[in-house]
This record gives structure tokens, sequence and C-alpha cells, in this order.
């Protein structure tokens, strides 16, 4: 399967998974996932289409410590997170994404990453900016950073094409399970 293919197939895995009582299983795993972590700096993500929805996470860890969305730049730069609660007025940005209206830069220590598909390794496909992959190996490069997958499991493939620039995930929560790789 070449990258479109597969985001293709996983695509059409999610949609047909979108459902709210599927998130807040995920949702109850996401928190546990993250208990040891809060307090640290955090970037979620505000779902767009049919992906599966980590706010209500966000909100409680929103009261912990600052909380980042993603501000998508032009291709090839990494993504830059501004601070989020859910009383943050949001304009529309790009792909169908929306971001804070103004807001500090949070610089997350950890993330919860959106995307398209995954393999039980801890690989990711996304949209295919590339943007989570560069963003990671910033962050990375300057202290450790842990990148959470969160997505139904109906989007798990068995192999992903991968190339040299993919990042790898730390973990990935789904509403059935919760998978560590480091
Ligand atoms: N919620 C969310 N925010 C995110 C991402 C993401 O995957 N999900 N991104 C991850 O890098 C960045 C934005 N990059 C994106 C790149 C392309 C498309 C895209 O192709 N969108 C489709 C429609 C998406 C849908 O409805 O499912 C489109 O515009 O046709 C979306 C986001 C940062 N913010
Ligand atoms: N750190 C990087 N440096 C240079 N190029 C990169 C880097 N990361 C990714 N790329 C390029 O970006 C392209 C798109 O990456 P990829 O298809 O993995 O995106 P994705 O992970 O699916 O998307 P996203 O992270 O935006 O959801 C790759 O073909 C790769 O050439």
């Amino acid at each position: 399967m070449d990258k479109a293919e597969a985001r293709r197939t996983a695509l059409a895995a999610r949609d047909e998974a979108h459902d709210p009582e599927r998130d807040r299983f995920a949702q109850a795993r996401l928190r546990t996932a993250l208990a040891p972590l809060a307090g640290r700096p955090i970037a979620g993500f505000l779902p767009i289409g049919t992906e599966i929805d980590p706010l209500p996470i966000m909100a409680e860890l929103a009261t912990e410590g600052p909380v980042g969305v993603p501000i998508t730049p032009s291709l090839g730069h990494p993504l830059s997170f501004r601070a989020w609660t859910p009383e943050t007025p949001l304009i529309d940005g790009k792909f169908g994404t929306r971001w804070p209206a103004e807001g500090d830069e949070v610089v997350p220590e950890v993330l919860i990453v959106p995307l398209v598909g995954f393999d039980r390794a801890g690989n990711r496909l996304g949209y295919g900016g590339g943007f989570y992959d560069r963003t990671l190996e910033a962050l990375r490069a300057v202290r450790p950073t842990v990148a959470v997958g969160y997505a139904y499991a109906a989007q798990e493939l068995e192999e992903l094409p991968l190339e040299p620039t993919d990042q790898p995930l730390d973990a990935i929560v789904t509403e059935a399970e919760t998978l560590r790789f480091t």
C-alpha cells in the first residue's frame, strides 16, 4: 500500500468508527495514560471531521497546567501551539482547523497527536503535511518529549509505508487499548 491508499483506507475506517460512546471510552484511557504527566505543558488538538475527541480530557488537564493547540504554519515548517481552555475564543485556521484568536505560546513536553492511521509498532500516518514529524523532531532535539497518538482502534493498519523522517509515537491510546513503546 502506498501512503495515499493507506490514508484512504484508514479515513474510511475512522468515519465508520466515529461515535460519542467510543469517544468516552477512549477519553477514560487517555486520562489514565496522561495522569502521571499532569501539570507538564501539553499539546492537544481540536478535532476536525470524524477525528476522535480529546476535548473533555484537555479541559481537565487545563486546570492542572498549560494546554496548547496547534497553529498550522506554511508547508515545510513545524507547528506552534497556543494556550487553550474551554473558554478560549477560536477562529478558522488552515485545512479546516480552528485555533485560538490570541494567546501565549505553549512549548509542550507531552503531545496528544492526531493521526489518520497507526500500526502496532507505534508508527503514525497523518494527513501528509509532515507537520507532526517536523514538530516532534524539533522538540526532541531540545528535551525528552512524549508523543501519545490518539485514535479509534479501527484506524490500525497492518503495515504502514514508512519514511526516514517519520517520528515514532511513545504510546497510542484508543477506546480499546493503550499501547506503549517506551
Ligand atoms: N485536529 C487536527 N488538527 C491538526 C492536525 C490534525 O491532523 N488534526 N494537523 C496534523 O498535521 C495539523 C494540520 N494539518 C492538516 C493537514 C491537512 C488536513 C487535511 O487534509 N484536511 C482535509 C479534511 C480533513 C477531514 O475532514 O477529516 C481537507 O482539508 O480536505 C488537515 C490538517 C495541525 N492541526
Ligand atoms: N523533519 C523533516 N524534515 C524534512 N522533511 C520532512 C520532515 N518530516 C517530514 N518531512 C517531509 O514531509 C513529507 C510528509 O510527511 P508525512 O507523509 O509523514 O506526513 P504526515 O505525518 O502524514 O502528516 P502530518 O504530520 O502533517 O499529519 C514527507 O514526505 C517528508 O519528506
